[in-house]
């Protein structure tokens, strides 16, 4: 389980988390949604350790993450797939997959993720980012089930990706919910994060204002949308 407690993190001066406060339950897919602005990336880096937090608590599995370098954190098995993707140009599709280390004994092998991919091995020897953005999404998200990570962050896996390949997306998280990998995702896509989340925490101004059920989203989605301003 992944749990956020009070937490408080900060750009320079700005303060951009303002009390954090949330829960992942192992197994679970949950989903940060709100406004541009809000601090819903910023929530991914503070649990990364990419920004640590001033203050609160991280706790993952029963261990603290506050003060530990993010390598240390993901060695835990945590896995983060930025918004960016993190694709290297200079790396070929196979070496950008084999790129992090191995942290848990249910590490996706290379032979089952090209059966998942078959894009992934017919590119396996092309540069990193000749993939078109969809592949390249695959790619970042592959690259985390090759690790063996059980907590993974995603982070808008959807944005700006054709409607075939964001329910591709979709089955994967729900093959990965079924493999028991306990998933934070944050999606401003409202109907697709209620095709995959058990709960969706609304963040606004660096906070939960309110945890929904999925159900509960999926009776109020006109209400969440109007909320969300998209
Ligand atoms: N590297 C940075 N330095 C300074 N301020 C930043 C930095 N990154 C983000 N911010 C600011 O922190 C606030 C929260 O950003 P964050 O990216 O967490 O929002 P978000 O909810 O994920 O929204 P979005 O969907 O736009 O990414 C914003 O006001 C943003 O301008």
């Amino acid at each position: 389980m992944l749990a956020l407690r009070d937490v408080h993190a900060y750009y320079g001066e700005s303060h951009i988390l303002h009390g954090m406060t949330l829960t992942v339950d192992s197994g679970e897919v949950a989903t940060l949604v709100g406004r541009n602005g809000v601090g819903k990336t910023t929530t991914l880096r503070a649990i990364t350790g990419i920004l640590p937090p001033r203050s609160g608590e991280i706790v993952l599995d029963g261990v603290s993450l506050i003060g530990r370098p993010s390598d240390r954190i993901a060695r835990l098995g945590l896995g983060y797939v930025p918004e960016e993707r993190g694709i290297l140009s200079t790396l070929s599709v196979y070496e950008n997959l084999t790129l992090l280390p191995v942290v848990g004994p249910s590490a996706w092998p290379v032979e089952r993720i090209f059966d998942a991919f078959p894009n992934l091995k017919e590119r396996a020897n092309a540069g990193g980012t000749t993939l078109s953005g969809g592949e390249q999404q695959m790619l970042a998200i592959a690259r985390i089930l090759r690790t063996g990570a059980r907590t993974i962050l995603l982070d808008e896996p959807t944005e700006g990706l054709a409607p075939v390949i964001v329910e591709r997306i979709g089955e994967l998280i729900r093959e990965m919910k079924s493999d028991g990998i306990t998933i934070l995702l944050v999606e401003q896509n409202v109907r697709f994060a209620t095709g995959v989340a058990d709960r969706h925490h609304i963040v606004d101004h660096g906070t939960v204002v309110q945890t929904l059920e999925n159900a509960e989203v999926i009776a109020r989605e006109k209400e969440l949308l109007d909320l969300l301003g998209v």
